[in-house]
């Protein structure tokens, strides 16, 4: 069946409505037309009246098994882009999702930035910058996401990406946090010769530690209080393709050991099982801690470190490589503006020049997201410099906050740090290394807080 396609948005399938707000919410602020459905009638109807550019939809849809929904209507309407969403820890959901073709998974509760880097890597338009002369390839600029910058240290990156794809062995990508080493992963994975199995990632840092080894590994049934039948793992879901182990220096020393066996044997045992599994996977690993003063400190087993450094690939920070900035910025502002259906919208050269001022601790994330913030509020054909050094001379602006309560009333942990954290930006001025400071935190805990709760730096 052949049907019109309007790319710019995306279809959100559920039966929670209150999950649907919340996601519609988010999905639009980033600048994609959204829309939702409640029930598998109304969905293949939707359909049928048109493709998304991407289809989100839960596993389990009302009384439907969402694999068998997605069975469906990829025979009606292949070619339909969709990203499965899994109840936390049912990773068995999301392998048999990627083999049955769904592009991506996302486990609930869904973590925004996640989200936003899922359907940013299966809905942006390819190769925004022109491939690097003279390459043959199509080369890490010719991926679904490309990694732009034309600095010596990005184009050393780039090549370097390209080279340890083709070799399948096992990288450790290195930088702080919003530097494009999740970009870097997915570059290796789409270059390389395992670009048509599953591309799985698992950020360690995400997960509370009790399930960081059931999820890599997958348990029996009966393993543990609540594992009521056997589940597959990680590893397993990335068999024949790549798992990506983000924030690995976040892993519990115990587990690094069997982190390690793994790598060496690559048979690994789902947890409350004895028999020994199997799996051919390609290992990238990332992290945003210096890990070697980790080994040092004893949070980083040395051996395991040598096994991940096979390749170290790094990601600069952007305050090293400025020259990148404009080709960044207008990366980020054309595709903001295609997204939210407003062509043509652009930032001057001082404008530019304004951006590249900037120390971005917060690197090319920090630098995305104030773009973003810029085409949302400067909604003019051209951004010029006042907008931007106005914007740059607001000190941080907390979203909107969970009324003050009550003296001596108690309030869920989540709203007490969500607020420490907005108040320590807000005195920093958005400085995330002093508000960690202030907080007594490390600067990618706050990193990932701010990611957490969508707080805007
Ligand atoms: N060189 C680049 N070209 C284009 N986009 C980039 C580049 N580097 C980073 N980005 C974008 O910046 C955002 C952050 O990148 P990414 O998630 O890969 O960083 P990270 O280093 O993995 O961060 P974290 O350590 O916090 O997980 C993403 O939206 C990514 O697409």
């Amino acid at each position: 069946m052949s049907h019109n396609t309007n790319p710019a948005s995306i279809l959100v399938a559920d039966d929670d409505p209150q999950f649907l707000r919340i996601i519609e919410h988010h999905i639009r602020g980033w600048g994609w037309r959204v829309e939702s459905v409640l029930d598998k009638t109304a969905l293949l109807r939707r359909l049928g009246a048109g493709l998304p550019g991407l289809l989100l939809m839960d596993v389990r849809f009302g009384e439907h098994d969402g694999l068998e929904v997605l069975q469906q209507i990829q025979k009606r309407h292949a070619g339909l882009k969709v990203v499965l969403l899994t109840a936390f820890g049912s990773i068995e959901n999301a392998v048999a999702a990627v083999r049955l073709g769904a592009v991506d998974y996302l486990t609930k509760p869904v973590d925004l930035a996640r989200l936003r880097s899922v359907v940013e890597h299966v809905y942006d338009e390819p190769a925004t910058a022109a491939p690097a002369p003279g390459r043959a390839s199509p080369g890490v600029n010719g991926v679904a996401r490309p990694i732009l910058g034309e600095s010596r240290a990005i184009r050393e990156l780039r090549a370097l990406t390209e080279r340890a794809a083709a070799s399948d062995c096992t990288v450790l990508v290195l930088g702080e946090s919003g530097t494009g080493k999740e970009l870097v992963a997915r570059a290796l994975h789409d270059l390389g010769p395992r670009r048509d199995g599953p591309f799985i990632p698992l950020n360690v840092a995400a997960l509370p530690r009790e399930l960081v080894e059931s999820t890599l590994f997958g348990h029996a049934k009966g393993a543990f209080t609540g594992a009521d039948r056997m589940q597959c793992g990680c590893c397993e879901a990335a068999d024949g393709g790549t798992l990506f182990l983000d924030e690995i220096g976040e892993m519990e020393i115990g587990l690094q050991a069997k982190l390690l066996r793994f790598l060496q044997e690559r048979t690994f045992q789902r947890v409350g099982q004895s028999e020994l599994v199997r799996v051919d996977v390609r290992i990238v690993a990332a992290t945003n801690r210096d890990p070697i003063e980790q080994v040092r400190r004893g949070l980083l087993r040395e051996d395991l470190y040598y096994r991940l450094n096979v390749v170290p690939i790094v990601a600069p920070p952007l305050r090293d490589r400025r020259e990148d900035v404009p080709i960044l910025a207008r990366c980020f502002i054309d595709r903001f503006a295609a997204r939210s259906g407003r062509p043509g919208a652009s930032l001057s050269d001082s404008a530019l020049a304004a951006l590249s001022e900037q120390a971005w601790p917060g690197n090319v994330r920090e630098l995305e997201n104030f773009v973003e913030r810029l085409a949302v509020l400067y909604p003019g054909p051209v951004i010029d410099e006042s907008a931007v050094r106005a914007e740059l001379g607001k000190s941080f602006t907390a979203p909107a906050r969970p009324a003050e309560p009550e003296p001596g009333v108690l309030r869920p942990i989540d709203q007490v740090e969500y607020q420490a954290i907005a108040d320590a930006l807000a005195t920093s001025r958005g400085n995330v290394k002093d508000a960690a400071q202030q907080l007594g935190l490390g600067q990618a805990t706050v990193y990932r807080k701010i990611k957490k709760y969508g707080i805007s730096v």
